[in-house]
């Protein structure tokens, strides 16, 4: 649902349509709830004309009569409470209903973008828009009866003047135009400021979200203090839009007090001049009445310039989701929750033997200062050849920077490559297809706080033995028997309570999970932090865990290339040379000086 308004008018259209997308499955309780609201708020207009009536018939000493006026009023009043109470009940519901379809459409289309979008948007960031557009919408959702009350109050107050005079009801009527020009005017800068505070207010919660979520490396380097000063610095470019806001509000405030107190008294003045008969007293129910609609006329000016307001805001929030409704289309991101599978989709047992990259081209986005330069992307891969083999084991070896994660990554399918072609079997195919039979396990060691088995299912429904089995690969099974631990044992945030080389073995083994049914197993830095001897026994584990599919591994520690078939050699986003361990060794004084005692550690 992007949004393109430059007007009010179109933004009210994209606030309801949004309302109406949103709200499948609700629409029903949409529409009842408005028909409900209405109504109560149609009938509520009765009431300063049965409190008017009332007050002649006392004035009259007809009491009777009074008491009649005075229990229809009653009636009235708690007839229209009785449909205005189910009716907010059914809007809060559909408010509900439609923040779990957002923030599920925004999630869903962030998670369906390719890797390559989310290397230049910053989850915090990302997060805070889910949140503040969600909310907008659910807030403009459970907020009807505000426009249904405006509305009414709008219209009806304006019939019922012109019906006692006509000039008092034009005279409201121009006084209501006056003062929406004045209010639109002035909510067009507001909104340009709620913009740009917004922004501010994202850049602030990514800074804090890095902060908290890092808080050893905060700690441990002592850089409590800096990432203060840098969070206050954030914390006050968001105060300057705030501060230029609050003086804007307060003279919007003051125009529209004004303007609503000069209606109400001019109303009344402009009926009692006009009903006036030298010698005879005005009716006080008449005047009464005047005064109730005109007031309800004032009451509407306010309500409209707080709710115009609160209006805006939404849109304005709701419309922070617009870089991820940018974001590239998926058709998974489309489906309902439950048609969507748990896992994408790998073709278990694919039939390929060989595959066949060359001239593969990748180059990373050139973004900021850089990109202001004319500066030319660093980082990527160039005109890379490579073959791979079924059942083979790859060791992908060079120094850092050299391109081998991002090689890891097109070959997983997470990066459509800029050039080059790829043959399965001799047959031309398409990038795409390497998603259905590679798996990737990440260097990153992302642990979620949660248990240990939810750590590796995301709570899809895994046998216990499909778990140990993937705990057995990555050696994770010992550190449970270690601790007396076991599947439901809890995993803190980020698993603090775990060691570097523990936490990577959980990791491990969700990647073991993960990738069942996948022939390119593609590992990054899988064992970087652990020890040599553990090292070994998971790289020969998760070997026989994948007896059929290609492994490749990038690995530092070169002591390891006699458990592999092949070594890829790459640097600068080149592949150097492949071949067996000797040959390339032989050949390659690059990997002679990466193997020679005490380098190993200092290329990782
Ligand atoms: N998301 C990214 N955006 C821009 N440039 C990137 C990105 N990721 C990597 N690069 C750049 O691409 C080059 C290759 O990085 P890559 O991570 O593939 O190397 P690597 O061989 O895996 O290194 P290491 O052994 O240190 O993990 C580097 O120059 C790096 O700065």
């Amino acid at each position: 649902m992007p949004m393109n308004s430059t007007t009010p008018g179109n933004a009210i259209r994209e606030l309801y349509a949004a309302l109406w997308h949103f709200a499948a499955g609700a629409r029903g309780q949409l529409l009842g709830a408005t028909a409900l609201l209405g109504v109560s708020q149609l009938i509520r207009l009765t009431l300063p004309y049965l409190a008017g009536q009332a007050i002649n018939a006392l004035q009259r000493n007809e009491f009777g009569a009074a008491g009649r006026w005075i229990a229809t009023l009653a009636g009235v009043y708690i007839g229209a409470w009785a449909l205005h109470g189910p009716g907010r009940i059914l809007e809060r519901n559909v408010g509900v209903k439609v923040r779990e379809a957002l923030a599920d459409r925004l999630y869903a289309r962030i998670a369906a973008a390719p890797l390559a979008w989310h290397d230049s948007h910053h989850s915090g960031e990302l997060q805070h828009r889910v949140h503040q557009a969600s909310r907008a919408l659910a807030d403009f959702a459970q907020n009807q009866f505000i426009w249904l009350t405006n509305a009414v109050n709008f219209v009806g107050p304006l019939v019922a003047l012109a019906l006692l005079s006509r000039t008092s009801g034009l005279t409201a009527l121009a006084g209501y135009v006056l003062i929406a020009i004045v209010i639109v005017r002035i909510d067009r800068a507001l909104m340009r400021l709620a913009r740009a505070e917004n922004d501010a207010d994202r850049r602030y919660v990514a800074a804090l979200l890095d902060f908290l979520g890092n808080a050893s490396t905060v700690i441990g380097l002592r850089l409590q203090g800096a990432s203060r000063l840098l969070l206050r610095r954030r914390m006050a470019a968001i105060s300057l839009p705030l501060k230029r806001t609050v003086v804007l509000n307060e003279g919007k405030w003051f125009a529209v007090d004004l303007m609503g107190l000069a209606l109400t008294w001019g109303l009344v003045v402009i009926y009692v001049w006009q009903a006036r008969t030298p010698g005879q007293a005005v009716m006080l129910g008449a005047v009464f009445m005047i005064y109730q609609y005109a007031q309800q006329a004032a009451g509407v000016v306010t309500s409209v310039a707080a709710n115009f307001q609160f209006f805006a805001r939404m849109h304005t929030d709701y419309g922070s989701a617009e870089p991820i409704w940018q974001a590239p289309m998926s058709h998974a991101e489309e489906s309902p929750p439950e048609q969507v599978p748990a896992h994408e989709r790998i073709a278990p047992d694919a039939a390929w033997k060989t595959l066949e990259v060359d001239g593969l081209q990748w180059n990373y986005a050139v973004r900021g200062s850089a990109a202001a330069a004319g500066e030319p992307a660093r980082g990527g891969l160039k005109a890379v050849a490579l073959t791979l083999r079924r059942g083979e084991r790859i060791a992908l070896v060079g120094p850092s920077g050299g391109g081998k994660s991002t090689l890891l990554r097109v070959l997983a399918g997470l990066y459509a490559p800029h050039g080059g072609t790829l043959a399965i079997d001799g047959q031309p195919a398409d990038w795409t297809q390497l998603r259905r039979i590679a798996t990737l396990i990440p260097q990153e060691t992302e642990v979620f706080e949660a248990s240990v088995r939810e750590n590796l299912s995301f709570g899809q429904p895994f046998a216990d033995e499909a778990l140990h089995a993937a705990l057995h690969a990555s050696a994770f099974d010992e550190v449970l028997v270690a601790t007396h631990g076991n599947l439901d044992t809890p995993v803190s945030e980020r698993g603090f309570n775990l060691s570097g080389g523990q936490r990577q073995r959980l990791c491990l083994a969700r990647g073991v999970l993960a990738a069942q049914g996948s022939s390119l197993l593609l590992l990054d830095e899988p064992t970087s932090a652990l020890d040599a001897g553990t090292e070994a026994r998971v790289l020969e584990r998760i070997a026989s865990a994948f007896p059929n599919a290609c492994v490749i591994a990038s690995i530092h520690r070169l002591s390891l290339l006699d458990r592999f078939d092949t070594v890829v050699l790459m640097e600068a986003g080149r592949v150097l040379d492949a071949g067996p361990r000797d040959a390339v060794l032989k050949r390659q004084p690059l990997l002679q000086r990466l193997a020679a005692p005490g380098e190993e550690r200092a290329a990782a």
